[in-house]
């Protein structure tokens, strides 16, 4: 768990972070989101004191963070940010095991733990682990930073704009995977993002920060249904809302389960979003889906009334 009591960070006379309260539990996703320059780098360095803060506390599992020595503030936080930091003249495998060789893990250990996590991100070990950061995609370079973020398997994450320099594809692929790794291995994750739709897919908790100080934090949900001000609904994506709801919003919820009735000539997946049941609604100008399961076998229907949130068909 972190939690911050009034956060104030200043350089000079400028405030960056001005007063602020959060608390992440442990386990969930949190994403920091506002316009630039608005102190979202400088909250997140402040909690793997990369940045010192000047007021207020910040604690980590009830202690506070200045009470760990380095060590174990490596041990405990992994740090992934937008252009990776890789070393360019080590290996990708050295790049990996950079934080455990800090911690003077035996060898084995470390070649180990850097082919367990190079499975993990999708990086074949005889591919990639010789390989300097110049011969990678940017994807695979992401996916190194993440992989060297993990390495200590630390309890929390800090994520800098990690897949902020990447095409929306290569985006969209590493922001399902970070989804499926969280769901696996449970961590604590802090991310920031500009990018709202990135935000409101990944987080558990959506912070919206705005000069320095927290307008508005909840979940994503409930911040689209009742954003704050005129600021957050527009960073939330002002007429657009409507749809970024129906995206977070799964078919199961609104569908209703068969009865004995003819299949509409459509399908849509009981996982997919609302957003893209309406999709293909709109696409091949129809009214009504069929549902189905995993084995596309169908389970139910979706008419655009329970879809718009009418509760009969
Ligand atoms: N080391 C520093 N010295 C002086 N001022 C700084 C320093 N780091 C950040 N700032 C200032 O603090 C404010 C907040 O910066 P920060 O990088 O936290 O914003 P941000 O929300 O992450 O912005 P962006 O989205 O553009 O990265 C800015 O006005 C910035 O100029």
């Amino acid at each position: 768990m972190i939690e911050l009591f009034d956060v104030t960070k200043r350089f000079g006379s400028e405030t960056a972070v001005d007063g602020i309260s959060l608390r992440v539990e442990k386990g969930e996703f949190c994403a920091l989101v506002g316009t630039s320059g608005c102190g979202k780098s400088t909250t997140l360095r402040m909690i793997n004191r990369l940045i010192e803060h000047s007021e207020g506390e910040i604690h980590l599992e009830g202690q506070p963070v200045r009470s760990f020595n380095e060590e174990s503030l490596r041990r405990r936080i992994g740090y992934a940010i937008q252009n990776t930091g890789l070393f360019p003249h080590w290996t990708v495998a050295r790049n990996i095991g950079l934080v455990p060789r800090l911690l003077k893990w035996p060898k084995a250990r470390i070649l180990d733990r850097v082919e367990e996590l190079m499975g993990l991100l999708g990086l074949p070990v005889e591919e990639f682990s010789r390989k300097y950061p110049h011969q990678l995609s940017g994807g695979q370079a992401q996916r190194v930073g993440v992989a060297r973020a993990l390495a200590a398997d630390p309890d929390i994450l800090l994520m800098d704009e990690p897949f902020g320099a990447l095409d929306p594809i290569t985006r969209e692929t590493l922001q399902g995977e970070l989804r499926d790794l969280q769901a696996r291995l449970h961590k604590t994750i802090v991310f920031v993002t500009h990018d709202m739709d990135e935000a409101l897919a990944l987080a558990d908790r959506l912070v919206v920060m705005h000069q320095g100080r927290i307008v508005q934090q909840g979940r994503p949900i409930d911040l689209l249904r009742n954003p704050v001000d005129d600021f957050v609904e527009s960073l939330l994506g002002g007429m657009d809302r409507g749809l970024k709801e129906a995206a977070l919003t799964r078919v199961s919820e609104r569908m209703m389960s068969f009865g004995p009735r003819l299949l509409a000539s459509e399908r849509v997946s009981y996982d997919a979003s609302l957003s893209q049941a309406l999709s293909v609604m709109l696409w091949h100008r129809v009214d009504r889906l069929t549902v189905v399961d995993d084995e596309d076998i169908p389970i139910g229907e979706l008419s655009l009334r329970r879809l718009l949130g009418a509760r009969s068909s």
